[in-house]
């Protein structure tokens, strides 16, 4: 059998990486792959949802610029997606364009991740272009052709692969940048070294989140990150997304979960995983 692999397309992007990263370890255990690219991240989330696809790789958090809300909206309306594998992913970030100098450039694309990630360098070397976000790092790349007035951020290898200069990089503004990534799948994640879950309260009353939160305090569980997002149902009303470093198959871990429930309104358990580190080629 061939896992479909969805990611956030066209070709060259940083979902794509990290997505032949994670099939580049499915082929070491014998598992054929195949990627498929879509043109937004909720579009890869339900694909795998739906059935379309067996996985989707994700971006979910980045050194610089925090949470990917659209991966947590999404997994959230999902229901049954679990969290198979974290890999977290250097990201390095090039302007590309066929301008001949930085002074030619009016307008800049990218994905709004990126532009977050070199908004310094932005501001000190292009501060009066317009910035215009794109669903992905290299949906404008096809245009730079046609265009020497716009420019895009994008990786090395996106520029690489769509035969365009690259006129500064890195551009990031912090030289470790990195990204961590989520595999999501249908199949059960039982064991690993984190959970995530994500749950809504009763009501949004003062100390609403004291009850949960003690739940892993009183147990000497360490939350790794803690986020929140609208329920989009009224102004103030909120989803918390909660990152354990704990397996959710250690019975401690499990009565803890049990008792986080009594506080919760809706509990959504996306399963235990690892995260691994992934080196990238030079040129990536
Ligand atoms: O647009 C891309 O290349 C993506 O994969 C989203 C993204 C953008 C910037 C950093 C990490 C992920």
């Amino acid at each position: 059998m061939t896992s479909l692999i969805a990611h956030l397309g066209p070709t060259g992007t940083n979902a794509e990486a990290a997505a032949f990263a994670y099939a580049h370890l499915l082929h070491q255990q014998g598992i054929q792959t195949q990627l498929c690219a879509y043109p937004s991240i909720a579009q890869t989330v339900r694909a795998t949802a739906q059935g379309q696809t067996h996985l989707t790789v994700a971006p979910v958090e980045n050194s610089i610029e925090g949470s990917v809300p659209i991966t947590l909206d999404s997994l959230w309306q999902c229901d049954r997606l679990q969290i198979q594998q974290g890999l977290v992913l250097p990201i390095s970030h090039a302007l590309i364009s066929t301008a001949k100098e930085l002074a030619d450039i009016q307008t800049v694309y990218s994905h709004p991740q990126a532009l977050a990630q070199c908004q310094e360098w932005l501001e000190q070397h292009l501060p009066h272009v317009q910035l215009l976000a794109a669903n992905s790092t290299t949906e404008a790349l096809k245009h730079l052709e046609e265009n020497p007035h716009i420019g895009a951020i994008a990786s090395q290898r996106a520029a690489e692969l769509y035969g365009m200069p690259i006129l500064a990089h890195p551009i990031n503004d912090r030289p470790d940048n990195c990204t961590r990534f989520w595999v999501l799948g249908l199949q059960p994640s039982t064991g690993g070294s984190h959970t995530s879950l994500a749950f809504s309260v009763r009501a949004n009353v003062p100390g609403a989140l004291v009850g949960p939160l003690q739940v892993f305090a009183s147990r000497g569980i360490n939350l790794s990150r803690i986020e929140s997002r609208p329920t989009k149902r009224s102004l103030g009303d909120y989803l918390f997304f909660i990152d354990l470093e704990a397996d959710a198959s250690h019975p401690e871990v499990q009565t803890a979960l049990d008792e986080l429930a009594t506080y919760t309104e809706i509990l959504k358990i996306f399963g235990s995983y690892n995260i691994i580190s992934i080196d990238l080629p030079p040129s990536s």
